[in-house]
């Protein structure tokens, strides 16, 4: 019998969910929404340790070695309203991308509890 594909396969696999990080941080670093926290980032660094952190958080075999929630983005005093935003451009690129509606809802079910720790007054 065939083990049931982790999250992170049926979002893509590396590939695929570096290309969707990659859609999401172009899209983010563009959107006058959230363009501001994005200015002088490198987007490249940024889409690998992401794509290592969904890796490790959707069953793909991977272990985040980046920091943590709290301290990468405290600097950045994200708005709730900014999250938002992200989230939906994120949702948007899944959509994009092709994966289904349950893997694209499990996904933003293990982000949304992130929101305490990346937004901050
Ligand atoms: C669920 C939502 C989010 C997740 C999972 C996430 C995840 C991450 C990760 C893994 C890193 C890299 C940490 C490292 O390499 O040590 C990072 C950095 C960063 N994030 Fe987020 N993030 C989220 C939301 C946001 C939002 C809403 C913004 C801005 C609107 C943002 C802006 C940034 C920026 C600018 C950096 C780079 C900071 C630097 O290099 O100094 N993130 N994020």
């Amino acid at each position: 019998a065939t083990p049931p594909a982790s999250l992170f396969e049926r979002l893509g696999g590396p590939a695929g969910v570096s290309d969707l990080m990659g859609r999401t941080l172009a899209r983010a670093a563009a959107d006058p929404r959230t363009q501001r926290s994005f200015e002088g980032i490198k987007l490249s660094p940024l889409q690998q340790s992401l794509t290592e952190q969904i890796c490790a958080l959707a069953g793909g075999g991977c272990r985040y070695q980046g920091e943590t929630m709290a301290r990468v983005h405290q600097d950045l005093h994200i708005k709730p309203s900014e999250f938002d935003a992200f989230v939906e451009m994120l949702r948007q690129e899944i959509d994009r991308g092709g994966s289904d509606a349950r893997a694209k809802n499990e996904l933003l079910r293990l982000l949304a509890p992130m929101k305490q720790a990346i937004v901050s007054p």
